[in-house]
């Protein structure tokens, strides 16, 4: 079995050092129809399998992260599973981390499960992090939370999505500065990255958020203080969703260096060339530099 991440070294630490090497670009890796049909491939676990590994392999040495949405490989059943397994072991072979983008969340009793699932050295699933829905209470995330910071893995706890659909909710409660949904669960994972630097010393925390590229000005008008959180910040919409690496910079301010922006379709639709297929990463990555 490939080597798994030492607890010695936090999940917020590594990211940061190869952020400081690669740039903030994480690919996610969505094999969804249109895009294996546009790459001539099959709509089966193969046409998955073909298509993640050619992913994964344009990636290895240009970007810290890839990002599998696990619900891509599920449509498969079993053998979307096992596609997965191999790509989450090709992608620690390769040096790049691996972020399962399953958004799980669940009373604590059954989050214990899923946290074995994604987050335990003994499971073929194991990512170096994994996505968490906080709907069911933040603290019913507590056995990712510990088994994460056990095991030098990360999570990323959903704070404000991409969807326009999300505001409804994470919104709610938000007329003064810290009273939102969202404004909670961005106080809940600060506190978690704090304790983890009066642990470790870390200067990036593992408990990372999601904060969607396209949320306009929602991070102002709830006054969520990002920068304090300390901890990364998984930031989808680059490119199929419309955001940029300015528009990025615009949201985030001061919290921009903490930002893992995520495009899959933006990054898949260059396939299936392998050579057109690492031109679109650096210019994504070139884009959020220059920004
Ligand atoms: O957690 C996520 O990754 C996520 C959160 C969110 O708010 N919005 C969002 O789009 N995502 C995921 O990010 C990816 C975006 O895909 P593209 O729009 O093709 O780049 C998909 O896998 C989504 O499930």
């Amino acid at each position: 079995m490939p080597e798994q991440p030492s607890a010695a070294e936090g999940f917020g630490a590594r990211l940061a050092a190869l952020i400081a090497e690669r740039g903030r670009l994480c690919v996610g890796i969505d094999p969804h129809p249109a895009l294996l049909q546009a790459w001539d491939l099959p709509d089966t676990a193969r046409g998955a399998r073909d298509f993640s590994l050619r992913i994964l392999e344009a990636s290895t040495g240009l970007v810290p992260a890839v990002k599998p949405q696990v619900a891509l490989f599920e449509r498969f059943g079993s053998a979307g599973f096992l596609v997965l397994e191999e790509l989450l072991g090709a992608a620690r072979d390769a040096g790049v981390l691996s972020i399962a983008d399953a958004k799980r969340g669940d009373i604590g009793s059954t989050m214990a499960a899923y946290a074995l699932a994604w987050l335990d050295d003994e499971s073929t699933l194991a990512a170096d992090a994994v996505t968490l829905s906080p709907y069911l209470g933040f603290e019913s995330l507590r056995p990712a939370l510990d088994l994460a910071a056990a095991q030098g893995r990360g999570v990323f706890v959903l704070g404000l999505t991409s969807n326009p659909e999300g505001a409804a909710v994470q919104h709610a409660g938000g007329s003064t500065a810290g009273d939102s949904v969202a404004a909670r669960i961005v106080a809940a994972a600060s506190a978690e990255n704090r304790a983890e630097m009066a642990r470790s010393g870390t200067a990036l925390g593992s408990t990372g958020l999601v904060i969607g590229a396209t949320v306009g000005t929602a991070v102002r008008d709830l006054g969520l203080d990002l920068t304090a959180v300390r901890g990364p910040i998984l930031a989808p919409g680059l490119g199929a969703q419309g955001a940029t690496g300015a528009d990025l910079r615009a949201l985030f301010g001061t919290a921009f260096d903490q930002v893992l922006a995520t495009s899959s379709r933006g990054i898949g639709m260059a396939g299936p060339d392998l050579t057109e297929l690492r031109k679109a990463i650096l210019a994504a990555t070139a884009d959020l530099r220059g920004a």
